[in-house]
């Protein structure tokens, strides 16, 4: 909370504060900060006899055994009326937009004291800063409610994410970073822009905690606009790679047939020339597209010749006649968007395919790879997240009269989430700084078999971290509101990673597939 929008200015003694001790007149302290909460009483979620229990007195212990501190923020400003005198200078409870939280293991190794990376360096630093400032002040704000709501995000969010570079940096480093109309966050220039900064952003949009809020904001984006960008012709890239990465249209990948699922290859949906050779007639139905209900693009996968890989083309189908859309009931947040698409006689011209007549599965494969590493970045960071919330929650609550964490079986799960995650971490961040270094083609060839071993690794933790999470927020782990709504959260999106991107069945395989390509003498 930054110090201007404080309204608490006022200078206010504890002694002042025990007067006003009745239901009729109840002040009470948190941190430093005194908050009259005699008209909120009867609007408080927990009822007005607990903090009337508290009435005049500093309930700073009270509170926090019952409430995430992102409560206060939001109270704030409407019930702070003053600081506690002798205490203005101490430090806030609320992190400044942007600021880094103190909880070990809450922010990745780069980023502790006195640690050191061989990756991230200043620019790294500054972009950070600044790209959370941005998600506290923009984006979490409106997260939780749209989420639990199910409320898509608009195109002015859209743009806003696009007129600060934040659209065009989910595609990585490429010269849609210079696209006219963007200023990039913490002053960065577009030339300096690396895999690091994008994995970055992808771990900031993660943070916000609202899996599937987040994906609302452009999942469909990062997966949808790259075969656009690699693959279209320079006339499409340039006209659709504007529109999307300033937030002026939304796009999607249409790649899954309800049949077809990791089975790419069998895929049924159909594009047929017509006799002039101008268009392609596309039929067909896409499932769980995500960022379908709403978008205006649809990088879609249709069957332009015979059967299996051979015979699929990737297209850009826009919005128009016949192309219709249908929301999907799914276990996490409806602001996905997620949907059905249907094609019934969809008139797409030639000039929209991507690529080659009938190679569409080459570019659906090499664009997996970033898919799979954007997944990576994002579950891991959700992961983080969770021990984040886990070591303030064991922290804080008492039981049988002790901390939770002075229970030796609670730093056991807590030893076996961290130590899962920062592994996760460091082999991203090795095969990120691979990325880094080879180009796109090279990315296919040497990356997609640790890629897919990564993602497996990165959801089977997410699962395990998950796992110990409800057991340590017991029955707040299955509560919407209140302390482990984060944990309640990412319990209805856990499995999304674990299947979206190639299931870990087919990255297991895929891996080890790869791996074996290099074999002398290989027998498989
Ligand atoms: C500025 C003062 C306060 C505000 C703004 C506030 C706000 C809230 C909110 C929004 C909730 C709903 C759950 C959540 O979202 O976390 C809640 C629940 C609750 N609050 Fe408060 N609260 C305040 C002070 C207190 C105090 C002083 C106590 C106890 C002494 C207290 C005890 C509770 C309890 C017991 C619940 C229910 C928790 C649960 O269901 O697990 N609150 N409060």
């Amino acid at each position: 909370m930054s110090q201007a929008a404080d309204p608490s200015a006022k200078i206010i003694s504890r002694d002042e504060v025990s007067r006003h001790n009745t239901e009729n007149d109840c002040w009470i302290i948190v941190d430093k900060y005194v908050y009259d909460v005699t008209k909120f009483q009867k609007f408080h979620p927990g009822g007005k006899w607990v903090i009337n229990q508290v009435a005049g007195q500093d309930a700073t212990e009270a509170f926090y055994a019952m409430h995430r501190a992102d409560v206060l923020s939001k109270y704030h400003k409407r019930l702070c009326i003053g600081v506690v005198s002798g205490e203005e200078k101490a430090k806030s409870s609320f992190l400044e937009p942007g600021e880094l939280s103190a909880v070990p293991y809450a922010e990745s190794s780069a980023w502790a004291p006195a640690h050191k990376s061989p990756f991230f360096q200043e620019t790294h630093f500054a972009f950070r800063k600044a790209v959370r400032a941005f998600f506290d002040e923009h984006i979490t704000p409106i997260a939780v409610s749209s989420d639990e709501d199910g409320e898509e995000p608009s195109v002015e969010v859209y743009k806003k994410l696009g007129k600060v570079g934040l659209n065009a940096a989910r595609m990585g480093p490429g010269p849609w970073m210079a696209t006219p109309g963007i200023e990039l966050l913490g002053g960065l220039k577009p030339q300096e822009f690396d895999c690091f900064h994008e994995m970055i952003v992808h771990e900031e949009f993660a943070r916000i905690g609202t899996p599937g809020f987040t994906d609302g904001l452009g999942a469909g984006l990062v997966i949808g606009l790259p075969p656009v960008l690699h693959f279209g012709t320079k006339d499409l890239a340039m006209k659709v790679g504007r529109e999307v990465i300033l937030g002026e249209k939304r796009i999607c990948l249409a790649i899954t047939d309800p049949g077809a699922g990791s089975d790419v290859a069998n895929l049924s949906a159909t594009a047929e020339k017509t006799p002039c050779g101008r268009f392609y007639i596309v039929n067909g139905v896409k499932k769980w597209i995500t960022n379908g209900s709403f978008a205006d693009y649809f990088v879609t996968a249709v069957r332009t010749g015979g059967k299996g890989i051979g015979g699929i083309s990737l297209l850009l189908v826009e919005r128009s006649e016949g192309l219709t859309t249908k929301k999907i009931k799914t276990s996490y947040s409806p602001a996905a968007g997620t949907a059905y698409v249907f094609y019934d006689n969809v008139k797409v011209p030639v000039e929209n395919l991507l690529g080659k007549e009938n190679q569409g599965f080459r570019c659906i494969m090499a664009n997996f790879n970033h898919e799979r590493w954007m997944i990576v970045c994002g579950v891991n960071r959700t992961s983080r997240l969770l021990l984040e919330e886990c070591l303030k929650w064991a922290n804080q609550r008492k039981v049988f009269g002790k901390p939770l964490i002075s229970q030796p079986v609670i730093r056991n799960k807590l030893a076996h989430m961290v130590a899962q995650v920062e592994s996760v971490q460091n082999w991203t961040e090795n095969i990120t700084f691979q990325m880094q270094n080879m180009s796109y083609a090279d990315q296919a060839k040497h990356l997609a078999g640790p890629i897919a071993l990564l993602k497996l690794q990165c959801t089977r933790v997410a699962q395990f971290v998950l796992d110990e999470a409800c057991q340590i927020f017991g029955g707040r782990a299955i509560t919407r509101t209140g302390m482990g709504q984060v944990v309640e959260r990412f319990q209805r999106a856990v499995k999304f990673g674990a299947i979206l991107g190639g299931s870990e069945e087919i990255m297991a395989d895929l891996g080890i597939r790869q791996a074996v390509k290099n074999f002398p003498n290989a027998k498989l």
